[in-house]
């Protein structure tokens, strides 16, 4: 019989940091080598919470999906269509969401695309030392039947929002077994298509056995704040049938888009809630409340979400409060970024330590959507991997 039991980490306090590269963030873009990679700050197992999978395509995939689908694209090099696709400077959310639109119908209606698209990204995060990831995506931007309208100028097809679950579902669980780490999804409301958001709920219930573990509402929110009734009805099914809950709220929208999520919604979890910081009092009640807020360094900035300056960052805040957060990429193909930048951003600008990132990916596999069993064996192997578990043999 083993006993175990958690103990301070050891050597925590002094990074353990390697020099970073971080030139991509001062000066000229330029793109990811694998010398970069290199440049790993906090190499051991980590969660990411927030991703969205039709914003984490490889730029390789859209060439050759193009190509054998023969749609014209601006360029047929992959560092040519990187530029063209990723933000380059401070902007807004609305011209980041826009960025969609330069490859979203190339992938869009179509079954290869989109499995091979979730088995390539379980791939990319297991090389980023992503041991468990929650991966989101609206399954009504992949289809292009039985929904209305039909995105991205797509002529009606065959491939409707359901079989787009199951095709993700499957490439998620392939990529699952080929590179031995654990993947789960949440369907995405999105915030101007609220007539879209019982079909995403339904989509929920119907897929949770197979992998789907939550809703979410991305989009705009500087376009409309206000949680439309679609989007109520859909997350009061959610709570009603014990669907896992996040929002994204106080990314760009105020304070009160992160009060109507905890309290109209029902969320659980915040995507970004940099705003939150806005209201003191808020900020406080979900302190205590031990909310868990979804963050995405590299993405607040290039969102124009947050000040540039990343000594400024509201992550700041949440860090010397030990809030529960975690660190995530949100889009990496638009912000031609991965993990390690994140890490490497906090570090190098926020003064983040190893013993926080150990730390904040405790919180986030504590705050992760998995049932308790598997949120158990998740926290007992960082545990391990972070020098905090003791196992005792009598
Ligand atoms: O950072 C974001 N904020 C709000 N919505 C976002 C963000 N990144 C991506 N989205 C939207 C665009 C995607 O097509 C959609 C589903 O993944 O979610």
């Amino acid at each position: 019989m083993h006993i175990i039991a958690r103990r301070a980490a050891t050597g925590i306090g002094s990074p353990v940091l390697t020099s970073l590269c971080t030139s991509r963030l001062t000066g000229t873009r330029r793109l990811y080598t694998m010398a970069d990679s290199d440049h790993t700050v906090f190499n051991k197992p980590k969660v990411e919470l927030h991703v969205h999978l039709d914003g984490a395509i490889r730029v390789q995939t859209i060439l050759d999906v193009a190509k054998r689908r023969g749609i014209t694209l601006p360029t047929d090099t992959e560092e040519e269509l990187t530029q063209k696709i990723a933000l380059e400077k401070p902007s807004t959310l609305t011209a980041f969401l826009e960025k969609f639109n330069e490859y979203m119908h190339v992938v869009a209606g179509d079954r290869e695309a989109i499995k091979r698209i979730a088995y390539e990204f379980v791939e990319d995060k297991a090389k980023e030392g992503v041991i468990y990831v929650e991966v989101r995506y609206s399954p009504h931007f992949l289809a292009n039947t039985q929904v209305e309208p039909i995105p991205w100028n797509q002529t009606e097809g065959n491939l409707s929002p359901d079989e787009v679950v199951h095709l993700v579902n499957e490439g998620l669980s392939e990529g699952e077994r080929a590179f031995n780490i654990k993947a789960r999804s949440i369907l995405c409301c999105m915030r101007h298509m609220p007539s879209w958001s019982m079909d995403v709920v339904e989509l929920c219930k119907k897929y949770r056995h197979e992998g789907v573990v939550a809703i979410d509402l991305a989009g705009d929110e500087s376009l409309n704040c206000l949680a439309n009734p679609g989007h109520r009805r859909a997350y009061e099914e959610a709570e009603r049938c014990g669907i896992h809950r996040t929002v994204h709220a106080g990314e760009v929208g105020p304070a009160s888009v992160v009060k109507e999520a905890v309290e109209v919604l029902k969320a659980e979890r915040i995507g970004h809630g940099y705003r939150t910081l806005e209201d003191e009092g808020l900020y406080r009640k979900l302190l205590a409340q031990n909310m868990h807020f979804e963050v995405c360094p590299v993405s607040s900035k290039l969102t124009g979400a947050c000040d540039p300056d990343f000594t400024k960052h509201p992550i700041i805040t949440f860090m010397k409060d030990k809030a529960n957060y975690s660190l995530n990429t949100d889009d990496p193909l638009i912000l031609n970024s991965n993990l390690h930048l994140d890490y490497s951003t906090v570090h190098r600008y926020m003064g983040f330590t190893e013993e926080e990132f150990k730390r904040l990916n405790i919180c986030s596999a504590e705050s992760c959507f998995l049932p308790d069993e598997e949120k158990k064996e998740l926290l007992d192997r960082l545990y391990e991997a972070y020098g905090m578990m003791t196992s005792t043999a009598f």
